[in-house]
């Protein structure tokens, strides 16, 4: 059957995977945990693409490329940095039927690509800041269940990689950087999220600290990583021997960062919007924001609607907008209009023959289903304003679902109850490690344990003498907890 069968409400992972497939996103692939990227999906990955490198361009980063594969005496320089990792490598032990000499690794990610480059390439204080960016893909292993976007073996992303002579310019780049995550989320993919830091045990280990913007999947009650940007302080120009020698003819160490958000961002969009009919695309991001279908009529001749489409087609393109004319003469305008509710299209103009002769089309909102008639005269202003209009109300609608499953406690029996509520938990932490891993263990179940999700930049005021809700010790500030992808 073309159009959706599963109900989000009823099941939330048969729903997901039903409409990305049917919406032409994803077609499945026979490697495990390895999906297809459709041009439906695609083009989303491209407008994020092009925001994301041209604002970093501004900033001054360039895009390079390094290899793929990395050596096995690289990839373990760094200790901690790799030894949780290990088991997700995938490595190339042959080539057609003779064993390599030495294995060589699939990259996870390149830091052990480019920072013993790195080091060749920084000698003085002139060479700084090296700030490179790439995009490409990167292949881990993953054991947990595959889902597409989401969590696959390989997936697309950007990872940038700078040095600085100072701290100070680093941790400006990681606030900077971050901003621009969430912008994707929020001015693009009309997602929430919040912006905080990792704590001590979720952090990525070579690092010094990591930022990192969180979104929610209401439907699962799961957090979710959005987008992270790691300050890594001295960590790896200590291990790849990254020094400089400074403007007084000191040597010292190079301050890094590195940074990435992935095309799992379209998975969360999917999983935010979408309702049971199937995809709901934010006009920012939508393929085709505008779908025109002329509405037949027995004795009205088709040509002349197909003038129709054209003349309001045109005047929608050259508004800007990305607009695509369904004049296949093989389908039925109701069958068309379920198909491309299916692919999310946020607004369809409807031209029958009454709206020839009243010189007006009928246009038909995507996300609240809301139909009104339009002047010709006015039809490319109007969609312009309903797309922005739809823009918003994605954003406002996704934020109050999000804001509502936010519950802020002081006990470990409210922590709890929230928490089996499938909701997140902001609640006032000692930030101990071994607190952590104590809820850890505490809340361990078949849906998995909750984890702090960030410490949230924005700290709800913490009145003296609030002790830490897992521990009682002296709060420090308010973490927001939850269960996670
Ligand atoms: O990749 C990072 C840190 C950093 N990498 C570059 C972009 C930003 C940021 O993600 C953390 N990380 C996650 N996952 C893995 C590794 C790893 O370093 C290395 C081995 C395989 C799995
Ligand atoms: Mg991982």
């Amino acid at each position: 059957k073309l159009g959706m069968t599963v109900k989000k409400n009823e099941n939330f992972g048969d729903w997901y995977s039903e409409v990305v497939v049917k919406s032409g996103m994803i077609e499945y692939y026979d490697v495990s945990g390895c999906y297809i990227l459709r041009p439906w999906s695609y083009a989303i990955w491209e407008v994020l693409k092009d925001f994301f490198d041209a604002e970093i361009k501004k900033l001054g980063i360039q895009n390079s490329y390094f290899p793929l594969f990395v050596s096995e005496q690289a990839l373990t320089k760094e200790k901690d940095h790799i030894e949780g990792f290990a088991p997700e490598v995938a490595w190339v032990t042959k080539s057609g039927n003779t064993e390599l000499e030495v294995p060589i690794a699939i990259r996870p990610t390149s830091e052990t690509v480019m920072y013993p480059v790195f080091a060749k390439w920084i000698r003085g204080h002139r060479d700084l800041p090296l700030r490179l960016n790439q995009w490409c893909n990167v292949v881990r292993w993953e054991f947990k269940h595959p889902t597409p976007f989401i969590r696959s073996r390989e997936f697309l992303w950007q990872e940038g990689h700078t040095a600085f002579a100072t701290k100070e310019e680093a941790d400006e780049e990681v606030k900077i950087v971050l901003e621009l995550y969430r912008k994707i989320y929020e001015e693009y993919l009309a997602v929430p999220v919040v912006k905080g830091i990792k704590s001590e045990v979720e952090k990525f280990a070579g690092g010094l600290y990591t930022t990192t913007v969180e979104a929610f999947i209401p439907n699962t009650g799961r957090g979710i990583q959005g987008a992270t940007s790691h300050c890594l302080g001295q960590n790896f120009s200590k291990m790849f021997e990254i020094f400089f020698e400074d403007d007084k003819g000191e040597r010292s160490l190079v301050w890094q960062n590195s940074w990435a958000f992935t095309t799992r961002v379209i998975g969360v969009m999917v999983m935010i919007h979408g309702d049971d009919k199937g995809l709901v695309l934010p006009p920012k991001v939508a393929t085709v924001q505008v779908v025109i279908i002329p509405v037949p009529y027995k004795n009205v001749d088709f040509n002349q609607m197909l003038d129709a489409c054209n003349e309001v087609s045109q005047k929608l393109e050259s508004a800007g907008l990305r607009v695509k004319q369904d004049t296949r003469d093989n389908y039925p305008p109701g069958w068309k209009y379920s198909d491309w509710e299916l692919k999310g299209v946020p607004l369809r103009i409807e031209i029958g023959p009454k709206d020839i002769e009243n010189k007006q089309v009928r246009m038909v909102r995507r996300d609240n289903f809301e139909k009104e008639d339009v002047p010709l005269e006015k039809v490319a202003q109007r969609a312009a304003d309903l797309l922005d209009e739809i823009q918003a109300n994605l954003f406002k609608k996704a934020k109050e679902v999000r804001d509502l499953c936010i519950k802020k406690v002081f006990t470990w029996e409210d922590f709890i109850e929230a928490l089996n509520d499938k909701k997140m938990v902001l609640a006032p932490w000692c930030d101990d490690v071994e607190v952590e891993e104590d809820v850890k263990a505490r809340t361990k179940g078949d849906t998995g344990a909750a984890k702090t999700l960030c410490m949230p930049f924005e700290q709800p005021d913490l009145p003296d003498g609030t002790v830490c809700f897992a521990s009682g010790k002296p709060a420090k500030r308010w973490a927001l907890w939850g269960r996670s992808y």
